[in-house]
Order: structure tokens, then C-alpha cells, then sequence
């Protein structure tokens, strides 16, 4: 019989499910040493955020069929790791998002009113009508960062409160947000003019310290910043200065930078903050609906089935995987890179398959494009069973067009991606087996292999060009592993691609556009 792990406390719903097909152990509070002491014996773990699981833990665990989260986040797993050994990482997606959103207004009212220090002070036996006077949500501005699942329902609750809505989500289409009756803005707008600022974004190396000084001094003296999304997207000692020197007005935080939360200067702040030891998910009912979506998942995974969430397995026939999967493997790299090249909010994908992908059994490629172009917004969240939804609830239009007469290539896929910033477009092929090659960018022939740090330009086709770039990226110490340029006429316009060794410091992309000739510069990861 196989075993399954749990080692955070999950809800008996769950437990129940599991013990059907397999012999259950909950031992929680373990510490990581325990933990990798022994995780060998079993075939699956069971965890929620109090859980790491580390390289270290998922190297020992050599049984270990799937990892599952009960609940969203999976940063606490090494998931590239789980992925490279195989293991089925699942979570629950919408599980906990209404206790989220709840615990998010519960969080800017009890703000507002300041009913836990009220509360506080009345069974100290005071009776002090004074100090707690607090201010009104009403037609007041909440500025909504991440319009995704959660933040669309504290958005359509804080309507209802009568409240205005301004939100920020580049990967949002203008009409959703305006379904859900928010008004899309760019993060300035937002900061300069919310009175309340809810998070509801994943922490990502973009959103990492959104909000630092810098950020708090755009805002009123009166903004009120609430964050039950993730720790670190708030640099807290930036928060507790703006909080004491009220150059904001308070901060309700359920999420921390590290924790259990330490020593912290957000704890000695008064009525201005409210802090809660990461309590979103913490209702009967959340709890009760992620440990059974996540128990049924292992309990499948453990049979043999399919996993419905699972964040890095594509839920597809094992026959099509293995036979797409090296064109499965371009269609995401090429959809990351067009996602990366276009920027902004992406409002058409066009997908054409060429050659032998113009047959109806691609169709799995679309998917992958499409998990590839959302990597930047939703990174390990985005799947191939969801990548699709995902787009849609985007508003991401996606056009598919099959050629089987291009035969540059056995198969090739081309990707154009139209969104705010403007349109851009790449192809590419397989050399051999599964070698990936980019054969062409923006309409210009290159044959280069995709590397993790890349530098495109779009320039004049001139003598010195190169050379200027080349010292101007060594002056950076910036090492080139490869370079190549192309062209369609001589002296004409050109693309160069570029694989450096490192990621790009900041500020030389603007100083590279500044070179003569060179019209236009992206830098992407992959
Ligand atoms: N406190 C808790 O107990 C608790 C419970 C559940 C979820 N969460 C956290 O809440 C957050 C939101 O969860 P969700 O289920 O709504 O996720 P979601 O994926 O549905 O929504 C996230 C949204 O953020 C947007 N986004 C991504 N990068 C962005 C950026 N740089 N700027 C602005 N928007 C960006 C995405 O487009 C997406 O719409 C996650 O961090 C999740 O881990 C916390
Ligand atoms: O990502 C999540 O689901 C939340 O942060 C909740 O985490 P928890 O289930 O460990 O409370």
C-alpha cells in the first residue's frame, strides 16, 4: 500500500480520502532534518504553506510521487526540482480564494475602525470612545493590485460598499476589468490617488518590493495598504518608517517577508497596523475544500490517473506527450519569448503551425504557446491544463492558422503576439531530435538556439554597429556568448540576437537604444 505523508494540519476531509488507497502518517511541526530523515518511505506528501520543500527533502524523498499543496501558493516548493525528478506538484487553485478576499475586507475594515486595538482596550476595562475614532470605506478609492481570482472578488465586494475601484494587472484586458467594475490604471495612478491599496498578486522577482520607499512617498497620508497576498512584496522596514513618520496612515499585513514573523518594527507600531499570522486561508470552509481537491489529486496520482491541477505535468494522454513533447518544449519557449518581446498586456496570439504541426494532433502546442506567453504573469501557476482559461479570462484572442505547404523546416511554429506596446513575432524549429532554434524574429532570418539571458536589438544594417554594441556591453563587463544578425536587404533594417552569459545590469538597455543606428532593444530570460 502506498504512503502518504501530511505534515502540516490539514483538515480530516482530506485524511479520509486518502486513507482509502494508502496509509496516511500526520506528523506536522517536523523540522527539515526530520523531515528528509524521512520522507524516503513515502509516495506522496501532503503539505500547506508551514511546509519548505526543499532540494534537500526532495532528493531524499526517492519515492516520492506527488508533492500536494492544500492551497495556492507553491513557493514553498522547489518545484524545477520536483519537476526534474519527475514528482507531480498539485495544488488548489480556488479552494481558499473566498476566504482570502474575505479575510482582505475583514482586514480594511477592522483598519478602518481600528477594532482590535478598540477591542483591546475595553477588556483592559477601559471605555475610551476617543482614540478609535476611524474613517469610512464609502466613496472612498481602492486601488486593486492583481485582478486575478482574488482580487476580482474584493473588488466586486468593495462595489457593493460603495467604494471606486482602480486596478493594476498588466495581464488584464481593459473589458474584464471593467466587468468586474474597476478601472485599469498604471501603478503611479494607483499609488498617487488610492486611499486603500489591496495586493493580490504572486510574489515574483517583478513583484518583490513593490512597495518601498519609494513607492510609499507617491501615496496620500491617508492610504491605507493591505496585504494578504504574499511577504516580501513589501519591504516592511520601509513600511514601518512611512507608517511612524504618517507619511501613510496604517498597513493591515497577514503575510511576511520571513516566518514565522521575528523581531520586527511593525510590531511595536499602534493602532496604525493590524498584523495577522497569515490567517487568509484559515476558514472551516476553505480549509474543508483544499484538503479534499488536494487529497483527491493524490489519491488519483497514487492510482495512476491524472491530476486536475497539477502545476508542473500537462494533464495530456501520455502517447501525445511523449511524442509533441520536444515541439511542446519550442511552442513554450517561443510563447515566453514573444510574450517577453511584445511586453505589456497581450491581446492576440497568433499560432501557426507549419509543416507537419499542421495537423489537428498539434493542437497541445497551442497550449504550450499560450503556458509560455502567461509565464510572466502567473509563473509556476500557469499549467497546461489552465493556460488556456487563463488566456481567456485575460482576454487574450487567440487566432490558430496550419500550413502543411511551408517546408523551410520538417515542422515549424510561428507566434505573433499583438498587446499594448505593439506586435512582434518569432518562429522556430527543431534541428535533429528536440535542438530548439529560433529561425526567425520580427520577419527577420536568424538560426540561433534560445539561451537563458538574451539581447535583441532592431537596427540599422551598418558598419560599426556591431562593434559599437559589443564595447559599449564590455564596458559593462556584459560577456557575449554568441551573436548573430539578420537581415533581409543589405543596409536595410536588421535584428541581432544575442546570448550574454548573465542577466543584463540595469539601466544599459536604455543606453543601448541611445547607439546610433540601433532602433529598438529587448532583453529577455528564459
Ligand atoms: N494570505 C493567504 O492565506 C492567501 C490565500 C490564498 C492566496 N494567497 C495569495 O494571494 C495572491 C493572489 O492569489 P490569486 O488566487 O488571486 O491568484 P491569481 O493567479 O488568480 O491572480 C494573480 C493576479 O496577479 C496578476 N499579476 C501577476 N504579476 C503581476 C504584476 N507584476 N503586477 C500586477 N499584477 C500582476 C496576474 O495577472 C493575476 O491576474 C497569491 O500571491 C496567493 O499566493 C494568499
Ligand atoms: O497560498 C495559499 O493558499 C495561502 O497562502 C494559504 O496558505 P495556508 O494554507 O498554509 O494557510
Amino acid at each position: 500500500m502506498s504512503k502518504v505523508l501530511v505534515s502540516d494540519p490539514i483538515d480530516q476531509a482530506g485524511i479520509d480520502i486518502l486513507s482509502q488507497v494508502a496509509t496516511v502518517d500526520v506528523k506536522t511541526g517536523l523540522k527539515p532534518a526530520e523531515l528528509v530523515a524521512i520522507i524516503g518511505e513515502y509516495d506522496a506528501l501532503m503539505i500547506r504553506s508551514g511546509t519548505r520543500v526543499t532540494e534537500e527533502i526532495i532528493e531524499a524523498g526517492t519515492q516520492l510521487k506527488i508533492i500536494g499543496r492544500a492551497g495556492v501558493g507553491v513557493d514553498n516548493v522547489d518545484v524545477p526540482t520536483a519537476t526534474r525528478k519527475g514528482i507531480v506538484v498539485v495544488n488548489s487553485p480556488e479552494g481558499n480564494t473566498i476566504a482570502a478576499a474575505e479575510h482582505t475586507l475583514a482586514m480594511m475594515l477592522s483598519l478602518s475602525r481600528h477594532i482590535p486595538d478598540a477591542n483591546a482596550s475595553l477588556k483592559k476595562g477601559e471605555w475610551d470612545r476617543k482614540t478609535f475614532v476611524g474613517a469610512e470605506i464609502y466613496k472612498k478609492t481602492l486601488g486593486v493590485v492583481g485582478l486575478g481570482k482574488i482580487g476580482s472578488h474584493v473588488a466586486h465586494v468593495a462595489k457593493a460598499m460603495g467604494m471606486k475601484l482602480l486596478a493594476y494587472d498588466p495581464f488584464i484586458s481593459t473589458e474584464r476589468a471593467e466587468q468586474i467594475g474597476c478601472q485599469l490604471v498604471d501603478l503611479d495612478l494607483l499609488f498617487q490617488q488610492a486611499d486603500y491599496i489591496t495586493l493580490h498578486i504572486p510574489k515574483t522577482p517583478e513583484t518583490t518590493n513593490l512597495i518601498n520607499a519609494k513607492t510609499l512617498g507617491k501615496m496620500k497620508p491617508t492610504t491605507r495598504i493591505i496585504n494578504c497576498a504574499r511577504g516580501g512584496i513589501i519591504d516592511e522596514l520601509a513600511l514601518a518608517d512611512a507608517i511612524k513618520n504618517g507619511k501613510i496612515a496604517g498597513a493591515a499585513l497577514d503575510v511576511f517577508q520571513s516566518e514565522p514573523l521575528g523581531d520586527s518594527p511593525l510590531r511595536s507600531l499602534g493602532k496604525e497596523i493590524i498584523l495577522t499570522p497569515h490567517l487568509g486561508a484559515s476558514t472551516t470552509e476553505a480549509q474543508v475544500n483544499v484538503s479534499i481537491d488536494v487529497a483527491e489529486q493524490i489519491r488519483d496520482v497514487l492510482l495512476g490517473l491524472p491530476a486536475r491541477s497539477a502545476v508542473n505535468i500537462p494533464g495530456l494522454g501520455p502517447d501525445i506527450i511523449e511524442e509533441l513533447k520536444p515541439y511542446m518544449q519550442l511552442a513554450e519557449t517561443l510563447g515566453n519569448l514573444v510574450g517577453q518581446l511584445a511586453g505589456g498586456r497581450i491581446e492576440t496570439l497568433n499560432v501557426k503551425l507549419q509543416g507537419d504541426l499542421a495537423t489537428n494532433k498539434s493542437q497541445p502546442l497551442v497550449v504550450a504557446a499560450l503556458k509560455g506567453l502567461l509565464y510572466q504573469a502567473l509563473r509556476e501557476r500557469v499549467n497546461y491544463v489552465n493556460a488556456t482559461i487563463e488566456a481567456k479570462e485575460r482576454g487574450i484572442r487567440v487566432i490558430e492558422t496550419r500550413d502543411a505547404s511551408a517546408r523551410d523546416y520538417a515542422g515549424s511554429l510561428h507566434l505573433e503576439a499583438t498587446g499594448t506596446l505593439g506586435t512582434h513575432s518569432v518562429t522556430g524549429a527543431l534541428l535533429g531530435e528536440k535542438e530548439i532554434h529560433l529561425t526567425d524574429v520580427d520577419g527577420f532570418p536568424i538560426n540561433v538556439p534560445p539561451s537563458k539571458y538574451m539581447l535583441f536589438t532592431l537596427h540599422r544594417d551598418m558598419p560599426g554597429i556591431i562593434g559599437k554594441l559589443g564595447s559599449l556591453l564590455g564596458s559593462f563587463n556584459v560577456n557575449i556568448a554568441s551573436m548573430q544578425v539578420g537581415r533581409k536587404i543589405v543596409r536595410g533594417d536588421a535584428v541581432m540576437a544575442l546570448s550574454i552569459d548573465d542577466p543584463l545590469p540595469d539601466g544599459i538597455l536604455e543606453e543601448i537604444k541611445q547607439v546610433s543606428g540601433i532602433r529598438d532593444a529587448y532583453t529577455v530570460t528564459l
